[in-house]
């Protein structure tokens, strides 16, 4: 099943706009209310796509033939001095996913301690902040950071913009230097954490770039409905709103991260809302950005040899909704309320195996 399209959507609430009328004026109308309420806040289930079809319709097999970088090579930007974590989070869920390569290019106090966590990430430690660059230095050291992730863009299937980038006006300055090298280089970018700080302040760096997508969380998503349709939140109108958000930002992809994460790219709603886990602690919104870069160079992939059903954009987030959510309730279920990210991240390998046994491919 696909999402829907944007003017389904109307008819659906000029339909319910109707029907709520007339439910008002009878007593015994209550399933006619419910299905109303929830169209209306954007959880019906007329929105919830089958996540794991389209998850098993974009991986890519394991064939003997292939080399290593084909099945995908990611880079994250972020990392820094206070956040170690959400970086190292989205780049070895990228690689436990599936992915060959996973970079990431973070700040030079940050690099030591994300390299420690892991001998399998590539690291550059190539990102200054303010209190460690002189004012005089700033335009030599802003152009050889881009001069170093340059030399690597065009090898990159997707970047992951922001988790633990941190908020230092220069750092921000150079991090939207890279952004738009990886725009002009027609490179995927998922934007997260504070990466949606600096595009809120900034959307021309993805206003109109299809290839997109910004994941924000409750926080992050109230900033940018603020800032593009200068109105607050409003979930009884989610779904149009969500829709007019995307549709502002030039058609980029958002995946509205909740209890049900919505993913839209102006023209179609679609929901994924298979049970996870109750624990909310911090680093699954990281697990998320990485496994929907994978997804989306998946994706992109696929859509060489077939034609897509959706865009590769929201395809991968649907494909990385549905894996995190199914990982995160096996180590809930193993390890209840003490459930930690690096939990699920253990848990990433055997929710794909179920969803797309390799086994099954080999035996
Ligand atoms: N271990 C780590 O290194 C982690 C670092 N992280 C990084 O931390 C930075 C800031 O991210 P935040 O998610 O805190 O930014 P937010 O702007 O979402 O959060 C700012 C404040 O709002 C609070 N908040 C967050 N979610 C909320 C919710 N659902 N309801 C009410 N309040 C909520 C937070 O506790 C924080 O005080 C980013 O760079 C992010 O990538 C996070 O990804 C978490 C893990
Ligand atoms: N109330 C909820 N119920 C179930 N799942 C949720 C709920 N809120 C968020 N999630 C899931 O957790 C994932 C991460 O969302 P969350 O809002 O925690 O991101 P975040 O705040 O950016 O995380 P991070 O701490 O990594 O920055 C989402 O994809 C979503 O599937
Ligand atoms: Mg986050």
């Amino acid at each position: 099943m696909v999402g829907l399209s944007a003017a389904v959507i109307r008819r659906q609430q000029f339909l319910i706009r109707c029907l709520g009328g007339y439910s008002a004026r009878c007593k015994n109308l209550s399933y006619t209310t419910i299905k109303m309420q929830s169209l209306m806040s954007g959880g019906g289930s007329s929105l919830e796509v089958d996540a794991i079809s389209i998850l098993r319709s974009i991986t890519p097999s394991l064939d003997p033939s292939k080399h290593k970088g084909q099945a995908g090579k990611i880079a994250v930007v972020g990392g820094c001095r206070e956040y170690t974590g959400a970086p190292y989070f989205s780049a070895i869920s990228a690689l436990k996913i599936g992915a060959d390569l996973s970079h990431v290019f973070c700040t030079k106090d940050a690099a030591t301690v994300i390299k420690s966590y892991s001998p399998e990430l590539i690291v550059h430690p190539i990102l200054e902040e303010s209190y460690s660059v002189r004012d005089e230095d700033k335009k030599s050291i802003s152009a050889k950071v881009i001069q170093e992730v340059d030399k690597w863009m065009e090898r990159f299937d997707c970047l992951v913009i922001g988790p633990g980038l941190g908020r230092d006006p220069f750092l921000l300055d150079c991090v939207s230097d890279i952004m738009k090298h990886a725009r002009e280089s027609n490179v995927p970018m998922v934007i997260d954490g504070d990466g949606l700080f600096l595009v809120t302040n900034c959307l021309d760096l993805v206003s109109g770039y299809p290839l997109a997508v910004l994941t924000p969380n409750v926080n992050e998503y109230k900033r940018l409905i603020q800032k593009v349709l200068q109105c607050e939140v409003n979930d009884q109108d989610g779904t149009q709103q969500l829709l007019s958000l995307a549709k502002g930002i030039g058609g980029v992809t958002i995946l509205r991260k909740g209890g049900s994460d919505f993913i839209s790219n102006g023209e179609t709603v679609s929901a994924v809302s298979t049970f996870g886990s109750p624990r909310r602690c911090g680093g699954q919104g990281d697990i998320l950005s990485g496994s929907v870069a994978v997804f989306i160079s998946w994706a992109r992939q696929h859509a060489v040899k077939k034609e897509l059903s959706m865009s590769p954009t929201v395809l991968g987030c649907i494909a990385g909704s549905v894996l995190l959510r199914k990982a995160a309730s096996y180590a809930f279920q193993t390890k209840g309320r003490s459930t930690l990210t690096t939990d699920i991240i253990e848990h990433l390998g055997r929710s794909l195996e179920e969803f797309c046994p390799v086994s099954r491919q080999y035996s």
